[in-house]
């Protein structure tokens, strides 16, 4: 009977050990993957423009890209090609130095699960227009997206908004009031205005609305810093 038991326990203790030998692998082989993927994709990958259409696009999405497309033609409006790392956007940027870099907003391998979103910009304007669509994990309360995941499309907005006008910049005060909660996969207008430069001072406000104006869902203003020349 005695030995029994022990048997029982002995078996016991070989299958958890079993167990928690394949979870440990199982999460080394998940972590060192994800690694090489992002190591790997970053300075080897063929240079992609992701702020093209791709097939998660809404309808929504590409019926607000084509307008733009169409406006650029006239003038006034140019689309900003959208890479993943900082090195492709700003020439002779002394970040391009070092493997495995990758822009925050472009750091997933599959399309439409993250930030999905393409930008244009008018010059005379100084305005800069994102058409965004946020993915599933970009979850924050159950269905919405992340408050974080919205600040870090209105940076990105106003930020490259402010990039364009001005050159290289920082963020050193972002405020945001947000009104109404962003629906995952719905499609958002993004849109920035550098309002006053004052040294190397750059004002900006922002807004999101849904993609047919009807919704406000976030306003803010920023202040970026230009570099030191
Ligand atoms: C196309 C692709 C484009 C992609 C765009 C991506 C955009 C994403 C942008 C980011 O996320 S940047 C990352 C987040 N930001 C940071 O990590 C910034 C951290 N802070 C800093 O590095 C420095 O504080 C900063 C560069 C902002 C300023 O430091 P500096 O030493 O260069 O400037 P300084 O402190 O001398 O201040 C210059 C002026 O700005 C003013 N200033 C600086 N910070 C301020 C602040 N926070 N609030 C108000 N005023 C500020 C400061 O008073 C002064 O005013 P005056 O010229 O009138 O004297």
């Amino acid at each position: 009977m005695v030995l029994a038991m022990l048997r029982g326990c002995r078996r016991l203790l070989h299958k958890s050990k079993t167990l928690y030998t394949y979870r440990i692998q199982h999460q080394e082989t998940t972590i060192s993957s994800c690694y090489y993927s992002v190591r790997h994709h970053c300075p080897t990958e063929e240079l992609r423009d992701f702020g093209l259409p791709n097939t998660t696009w809404s309808q929504n999405l590409r019926n607000l890209y084509n307008k733009f497309m169409e406006l650029s033609k006239t003038g006034g409006w140019t689309r900003i090609p959208s890479h993943n790392t900082i090195a492709h956007h700003l020439e002779g940027d002394p970040l391009e130095t070092g493997i495995g870099k990758r822009m925050f907003l472009r750091n997933l391998d599959s399309d439409g699960l993250g930030f999905e979103y393409c930008m244009f910009y008018n010059k005379d304007e100084r305005r800069m227009v994102c058409l965004f669509q946020p993915g599933p994990y970009l979850e924050g309360p159950p269905g919405y997206a992340h408050g974080g995941c919205i600040a870090t499309i209105i940076d990105s907005t106003a930020g490259a908004g402010a990039v364009y006008t001005c050159g290289s910049v920082m963020t050193a005060n972002l405020n945001i009031t947000y009104h109404k909660p962003v629906p995952l996969g719905s499609t958002l207008f993004v849109e920035s205005h550098v309002d006053k430069i004052q040294g190397r001072k750059v004002y900006s406000s922002c807004h999101i609305q849904s993609y047919d104006g009807v919704i406000l869902h976030a306003e803010a203003t920023a202040l970026f810093i230009k570099a030191n020349q």
